[in-house]
């Protein structure tokens, strides 16, 4: 478990002061996979760079496994430090080195017999898909198979903790998919605990959990993958989570729509309207057939969907409607009450 409490971390250069974390508050439970996302100069970086003590925070605590790093003496962070894996965006493998040594080399550092070494390694290059690459060198291989390398060195001293500084960042889409699909394999065989900070939503989609927003320095928002990709509620979470759910339709696509339903306007009798609704459904609601159930039971209600997208988050459904209703007012609102009934968040869209 990974704490952070009220932490600050201020860089001073030259006399300049930069405020780079603010009042950082988290916990990352075991067997997390845990998310940062935020966009470049956020702070993720120097947020990761505190649970191993790369840096100290200038105020505040961070605690691994229930213990302030802060009371740590020189022996107690060792220990710490093997205990906590680390990979790279550029994967900051020794060039002059096989892929066999590359990964002996937390192993070679803690005086680790040689037999054991051998054993270890090759275990690992297994479990990563390397197992014919021992002899290699880093520069004979794809960045998928270095960023495995780096997997496999960081897995080398048995780690608790694995955290994943923009570990996909450099790859193709394809090469980022195996690569976390390798990360979720660690988490659950493994039993490791990964924090993975990213710029990418669809990283976070992929295999996380839980999910923490940075912007500036602060922690913006944060929750389980479900609750903040369900119900995104900072402007800069809105736009994260756009990248990866088609939420509504394209501008063109509401143009259309705004004109027909001028037109049709028209042409309504007195008592008649027409609305248009945005609906969200999460998990249970999203398979039931309630769009069915309204048209066959609300029949003095004209229903036609505009637009509808249907996302999977952590094995749940996550749906986006948009519809027209037309019809009295009563009938609508009647409608409206029993999509409500059913756990569907419903707004009414003004156009
Ligand atoms: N060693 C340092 N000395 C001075 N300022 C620093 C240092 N490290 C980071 N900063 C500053 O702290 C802020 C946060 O940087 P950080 O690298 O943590 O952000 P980030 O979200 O990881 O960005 P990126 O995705 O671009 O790496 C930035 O304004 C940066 O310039």
């Amino acid at each position: 478990m990974i704490q952070m409490q009220d932490v600050y971390k201020v860089f001073e250069r030259k006399g300049v002061t930069n405020e780079a974390l603010k009042n950082i508050n988290l916990t990352v439970n075991k067997g997390d996979i845990f998310g940062v996302i935020g966009y470049s100069g956020a702070g993720k970086s120097t947020l990761i760079r505190l649970v191993n003590y790369l840096e100290r925070p200038t105020k505040g605590r961070v605690l691994v496994d229930g213990k302030p790093l802060d009371l740590f003496d020189t022996k107690q962070l060792r220990a710490m430090k093997k205990n906590i894996g680390m990979i790279f965006q550029h994967f900051n493998l020794l060039e002059s080195k096989t892929v066999f040594d590359n990964v002996a080399i937390p192993l070679v550092l803690t005086k680790t017999p040689k037999t054991d070494i051998q054993q270890r390694v090759t275990e690992l290059l297994e479990f990563v898909g390397l197992g014919d690459k021992a002899k290699s060198f880093p520069n004979e291989l794809s960045g998928g198979q270095k960023q495995r390398v780096g997997i496999a060195r960081a897995l080398a001293s048995n780690p608790s903790i694995l955290l994943c500084d923009e570990a996909t960042s450099a790859l193709d889409p394809q090469t980022t998919r195996s690569i976390l699909q390798l990360l979720k394999r660690i988490n659950e065989e493994y039993n490791i605990t990964i924090m993975i900070i990213t710029h990418e939503m669809s990283v976070i989609q992929e295999i996380c959990n839980r999910v923490a927003v940075m912007e500036k320095g602060e922690i913006i928002e944060q929750g389980t993958v479900l609750e903040v990709f369900g119900k995104p509620k900072h402007p800069t979470t809105k736009n994260f989570v756009r990248t990866v759910i088609q939420d509504s339709m394209q501008s063109n696509m509401k143009e259309l729509i705004q004109r027909q339903s001028a037109q049709q306007r028209h042409q309504l009798d007195a008592n008649q309207q027409i609305q248009i609704y945005k609906l969200e459904f999460v998990g249970e609601h999203a398979s039931e057939p309630i769009i069915h159930t309204l048209y066959r039971k609300y029949v003095n209600v004209q229903l036609n969907i505009l637009f509808a997208n249907m996302t999977e988050i952590q094995s749940t459904t996550l749906g986006h409607m948009v519809i027209q209703l037309k019809g009295n007012n009563e009938d609508i609102q009647e409608a409206v009450a029993f999509l409500e009934d059913k756990g569907v968040t419903i707004r009414e869209v003004k156009e």
